[in-house]
């Protein structure tokens, strides 16, 4: 094992062998592909904002409906953009704060980084060709499933084993989260999931469950997608990178074990409020109300901790924007846990349920949140993993920021007035008791909102490309850093700020 050769004599066998320390190539690959897909995935989001706005841009062909595109962008966004920064980050994070090599070495990082490009591109033909088992964010039919299933568990040991190898005794803070998030995920993957194909040879199968239970267990899975991938291991990435953007500790370590701890136990029981008013029994989606609301409060205990971990370092969000990114990625996330549970409160889901509202929460949580935590993270990697002295352009990130900022606002902003417009129009009575508005009439009131969405689309993939040049740029130019990076034998630099206590 290479960590334990230079472990025993650090300053001769780096000297002299200097074998990599860390796993990185895949990892590189990794970093390429989630900025790849992010931009595919935007563009998507951008055709199907379009086609809402303008129906013709459906073509008329079967591949190219808004039914095939939307998941098209759903997965692409979710699993393709957030899975390989979550894959990647958490593979980089979890080699430095152990200090040991990824378990599997290098052949392991390029089946999980292979076996995961495979995923997406069969998960995604079978969308356009009109394969789906049609549950929300787990479309893929059962062969995609079995497949993801295979390196989902290469993951989780190469994960776990470098965990279990570590020369660090402290497991940090940001691996609970990620590890948390790779065993959920396993868990909703597969129960969610269980099906019988008609035969061995065909693609389609029926799912074990059915009626309300399988709705039940389709929300428990959607709800805690959320909640265990778009949220926990992100949350890994911002105790990882903030702290290393900041230069500072966590702000309260203890914190962040309580946030964690809440956070997980509170969370796999909110699914029944994406049921309410439902076939599912009263006290169940009472249940779920009554979780969600409580959830408020450890998602800001984590919002705090990600914000003040900047106490005395405030002023580097002038000349970091790569950290303004990630700041303003806790604001969204602070936003999204508090308009959330408000949400799942039944009077109020009442009005907002099937309306745009809940997509504009859900972007205000996904472009704001997941999306910028995760251009944070990768400015701050791409000089790392490749060598080079700094980013080519502060002045470029600067622009992305300002550019994406101001998509989102346009985005949500369009979406909260349009999803409360939608949802007062379909109560409206007249006063005979009748309905007042057609459904039609409610639609071509969301034109001028949908032409505005589409626009906030443009401008946050707009800035999404911005960032390919810079990183592109910064990949290729020739100023390395400083000191190639030497191997890290155990006991030297520290991985992580240390706990502040
Ligand atoms: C350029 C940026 C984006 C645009 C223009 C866009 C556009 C859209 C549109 C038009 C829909 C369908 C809405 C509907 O059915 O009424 C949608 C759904 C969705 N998008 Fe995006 N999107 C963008 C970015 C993202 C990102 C970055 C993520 C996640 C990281 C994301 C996650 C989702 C999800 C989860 C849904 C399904 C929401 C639901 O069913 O409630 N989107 N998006
Ligand atoms: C305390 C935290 C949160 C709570 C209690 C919460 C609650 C809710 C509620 C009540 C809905 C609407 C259900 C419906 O009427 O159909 C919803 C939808 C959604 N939320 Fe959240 N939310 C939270 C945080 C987040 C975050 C941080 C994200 C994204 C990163 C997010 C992503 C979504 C998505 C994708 C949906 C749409 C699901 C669908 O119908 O396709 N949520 N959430
Ligand atoms: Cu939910």
């Amino acid at each position: 094992m290479a960590a334990a050769g230079y472990a025993a004599n650090p300053a001769l066998s780096a000297a002299v062998t200097r074998p990599e320390p860390y796993v990185e190539a895949p990892i590189r690959a990794f970093a390429i592909a989630t900025v790849f897909w992010g931009v595919v995935g935007f563009l998507v989001g951008v055709v199907i904002a379009s086609q809402l706005a303008w129906p013709l841009l459906n073509l008329d062909l079967e591949w190219t409906t808004f039914g095939r595109l939307r998941p098209v962008h759903t997965s692409a966004v979710i699993f393709a953009f957030g899975g390989n920064a979550l894959i990647c980050t958490s593979l980089y994070v979890v080699q430095r704060t152990c200090r040991a090599r990824l378990f599997g070495g290098e052949p392991m990082g390029w089946f999980l980084f292979w076996g995961y490009q495979f995923f997406i591109v069969a998960a995604a033909l079978g969308y356009v060709f009109g394969v789906t088992q049609g549950k929300e964010y787990a479309e893929p039919e059962w062969f995609v499933d079995l497949w993801l299933t295979v390196v989902w568990v290469h993951y989780l040991v190469a994960f776990g084993g470098t965990i279990l190898r570590r020369e660090e005794p402290h497991i940090y803070v940001a691996n609970w989260f990620y590890l948390a998030f790779i065993i959920t995920v396993a868990m909703l993957h597969i129960v969610n999931n269980l099906a019988l194909p008609i035969t061995l040879g065909h693609g389609k199968s029926y799912g074990l469950a059915a009626g309300v239970q399988d709705a039940m267990i389709q929300w428990w899975y959607g709800h805690n997608a959320v909640g265990f991938f778009l949220t926990a291991g992100f949350l890994g990435m911002m105790y990882y990178f903030i702290p290393k953007q900041a230069e500072r500790p966590v702000y309260s370590y203890r914190l962040s074990i309580v946030h964690f701890w809440s956070l997980i136990f509170l969370y796999i029981w909110a699914g029944p409020h994406h049921l309410h008013y439902t076939a599912l029994p009263d006290w169940a989606q009472t249940l779920g109300m009554v979780f969600s609301v409580m959830l408020w409060m450890p998602s800001w205990g984590g919002m705090i901790n990600g914000l003040m971990t900047l106490s005395g370092a405030w002023d580097k969000l002038r000349t970091d924007p790569g950290l303004r990114f990630s700041v303003t990625a806790v604001g969204f996330y602070g936003m999204s846990t508090f308009e959330g549970p408000v949400m799942s409160i039944k009077a109020v889901n009442a009005l907002s349920h099937y309306t745009d509202w809940t997509i504009g929460h859900v972007h205000s949580g996904a472009m704001g949140w997941v999306g910028f935590i995760t251009f944070g993270a990768l400015y701050w990697l791409y000089p790392k993993l490749w060598g080079k002295r700094a980013l080519y352009s502060q002045k470029l990130v600067s622009w992305h920021f300002w550019i994406a900022t101001l998509g989102i606002v346009l985005y949500i902003t369009a979406m909260w007035v349009s999803g409360i417009l939608q949802g007062l129009m379909w109560r409206a009575y007249d006063e005979l008791g009748f309905l007042q508005y057609a459904f039609i009439e409610s639609v071509a009131a969301m034109h001028p909102y949908y032409v505005i969405r589409m626009m906030g689309g443009v401008l946050y993939l707009s800035g999404a490309l911005i960032m390919v040049f810079n990183l592109w740029k910064t990949v290729t130019s020739d100023e390395l850093a400083d000191e190639v990076p030497a191997p890290v034998p155990a006991g030297i630099a520290a991985p992580v700020p240390a706990p502040a206590e």
